[in-house]
């Protein structure tokens, strides 16, 4: 097995150069090392790894961005492996399926293998966008597009403060967003929502650098999880968001529905703000279709996590 150190430098503010540093300080096993320059260089650079003969494994140190590019690649080449070390601010993938933190764990892997097939799933509008952590429409689209944008970021997550960028934007985001109607469609069901403020389709449970929308979800269990939360007042919804950190929103069962399906259909009343793995889908259409593609691509867990 083949091993590629791909890295953002960019990510984190300079935490995965950090990262990688460390790494390739202490790495007895032999590898080759990739760094991204841009937007999708992470697919491209998984893509031109594949053509190698037999498995490569890829150690991909970033935030979720550099991984979500780096799974679009892995999604279409049976033999190249995915491991993670968190490099970014958010990191919800290594929360929610794994990650490698030292050099050793990266040898112990090699000493036992632990490799899982993971799911991942399809978002169908005008055009189609893979996801790995979950995608949504609603206040938290919102916050997270507003969350990219600000100049707040940077400046906080150097000062290592990264989650208060998502408090701030999401205590203006909670006393401004207009909730919406929905109609959702799966298995044989039809179901209407009004006055919603969130639809999030998980695949596995964090979202937002450690909100536990979906404390149910699995990453290989071949189904989505739709969290709507509906029909409350602004407060509500504040002190609501507070619990989603530890998973205790579900216990609202009066204003947070969750539903278990392998694809859904959704029919927005108006345009919504979207968010694939946390990158901008833009504004809903008239209606959206979301599909699972079970066991899509390879994963190497860290065997000591
Ligand atoms: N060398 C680079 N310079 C600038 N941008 C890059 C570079 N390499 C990759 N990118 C882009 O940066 C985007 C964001 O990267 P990523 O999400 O990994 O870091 P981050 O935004 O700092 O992390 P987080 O989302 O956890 O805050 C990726 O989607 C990728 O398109």
């Amino acid at each position: 097995m083949m091993l590629h150190i791909i890295v953002n430098e960019r990510a984190g503010n300079g935490r995965a150069k950090q990262v990688v540093a460390s790494v390739i300080a202490t790495l007895k096993s032999p590898y080759e090392l990739h760094q991204t320059t841009g937007p999708c260089h992470a697919t491209a650079l998984i893509d031109k790894i594949s053509q190698n003969e037999g498995d490569q494994l890829c150690i991909v140190i970033g935030g979720d961005g550099t991984i979500h590019e780096a799974i679009q690649g892995a999604v279409h080449h049976s033999n190249i492996i995915i491991g993670v070390m968190n490099g970014g601010s958010g990191n919800d993938f290594g929360r929610g399926f794994s990650a490698f933190k030292t050099a050793a764990e990266i040898e112990a892997f090699f000493s036992n293998p632990v490799i899982t097939e993971e799911d991942t799933g399809v978002l169908f509008t005008d055009s189609q966008h893979i996801f790995m952590n979950n995608i949504g429409y609603g206040v938290d689209a919102k916050i997270v597009y507003e969350v990219n944008k600000t100049p707040l970021k940077n400046w906080l997550n150097r000062m290592n403060l990264g989650r208060l960028t998502y408090i701030i934007i999401l205590i203006k985001e909670v006393m401004t967003f207009k909730p919406f109607d929905v109609v959702v469609e799966y298995e044989t069901k039809r179901k209407i929502y009004k006055n919603v403020w969130i639809t999030t389709i998980s695949n596995q449970p964090f979202i937002g650098g450690g909100m536990k929308i979906s404390p149910y979800s699995r990453t290989d269990d071949g189904r989505f999880e739709l969290t709507i939360v509906e029909n409350l007042s602004r407060l509500k919804l504040l002190f609501l968001f507070a619990t989603i950190f530890k998973g205790k929103h579900v216990n609202f069962k009066k204003h947070v529905s969750q539903i278990s399906a392998e694809a859904f259909t959704i029919h927005y009343s108006g345009p919504i703000q979207g968010h694939a793995d946390g990158e901008d889908v833009g504004l809903s259409k008239e209606v959206i279709t979301i599909k699972m593609q079970p066991k899509s691509f390879r994963l190497a867990r860290n065997p000591l996590d």
